[in-house]
């Protein structure tokens, strides 16, 4: 068999945020209003801080303004939902992230309910999931948001194929599930407590890899022709996927790095602008 098709992210992720650009000016210009996403940052995790200074640049490049908010890693649960709360609350602020994840110590869902649901733009709080999952307007979380996107781009039928996805969190491997599920594909969650995982991967047209374990889908259990998606962020740049095999075997394929991470990054920017929109009632 040739080799996958590659779904290239960066490429779809530039077009993405020049047309948020766009957004952006037309509603400062109307508005004379400059749309604003605060980030919210608990200690410093090294790929956490790299992660919310791209945010920020990314920001900076589309005429988004961005506010940053770091917290010590002793911050407790109390101090954190107080400053979400307040973020909330600010006028000058339309999209809020608090950055993944917060530290043990933390109750992580009690922070993102924090969040004002019209400015949560990461798409992490409770009525976001609910509205995404009943295909209702609002914010999809960015990286499932991202991976819809680039599965339109390259023109992949959802309906009635057999979906599977690799992870259960909250940010990504539950929402993607409900958006692929919402484009009536059939959909399978596997985790860590899933028998003979490789026997559930090969049945798959769609996989998902959203588990955070570097190279744990082998191309051995891609089926041939499969669409192969890679939303794995491991240390150094590797992805859940071992790619070199998996390439020869699916379709089309998303990269580490230049697939999933960039229209995350792009989600975020353009959920934002239409944050600020409604906010300022445009
Ligand atoms: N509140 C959130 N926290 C986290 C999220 C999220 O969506 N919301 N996702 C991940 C990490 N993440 C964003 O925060 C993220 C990871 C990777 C990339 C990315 O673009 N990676 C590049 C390569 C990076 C590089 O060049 O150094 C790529 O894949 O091409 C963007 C965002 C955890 N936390």
């Amino acid at each position: 068999m040739s080799q996958a098709r590659l779904m290239d992210g960066t490429a779809l992720a530039r077009r993405v945020v020049e047309e948020t650009a766009e957004q952006a000016a037309a509603l400062t210009g109307r508005t004379g209003t400059v749309p604003c996403l605060a980030t919210v940052l608990v200690g410093e995790d090294p790929a956490s801080v790299t992660y919310v200074r791209m945010k920020q640049n990314r920001c900076r490049r589309a005429g988004i303004g961005s506010r940053h908010v770091a917290l010590p890693a002793e911050t407790t649960t109390e101090e954190l939902v107080g400053t979400l709360r307040s973020l909330s609350e600010d006028p000058a602020v339309h999209g809020i992230l608090l950055q993944h994840p917060v530290g043990d110590h933390i109750d992580e869902r009690a922070a993102f309910e924090a969040i004002a649901p019209e400015k949560d733009v990461d798409g992490v709080t409770f009525a976001s999931f609910a509205a995404m999952s009943f295909g209702l307007p609002g914010f999809v979380s960015c990286t499932p948001g991202g991976i819809l996107r680039l599965l339109d781009e390259y023109g992949v039928e959802l309906g009635g194929r057999r979906a599977v996805v690799v992870g259960r969190s909250a940010i990504l491997g539950k929402p993607v599930g409900m958006l692929l599920l919402a484009r009536d594909a059939t959909v399978t969650y596997c985790h860590s407590r899933t028998a003979d995982l490789p026997s559930v991967v090969r049945e798959a047209d769609v996989v998902v890899a959203a588990v955070g374990r570097p190279r744990l889908i082998r191309g051995q259990d891609v089926k041939p022709g499969a669409v192969v998606i890679d939303a794995g962020y491991n240390p150094g740049n590797v992805g859940d996927v071992d790619y070199d095999s998996a390439v020869e075997r699916a379709s089309l394929i998303t990269p580490v790095p230049g697939g999933v991470g960039p229209m995350t990054i792009a989600t975020l920017l353009e959920q934002t602008v239409h944050a600020a929109a409604r906010q300022l009632g445009v």
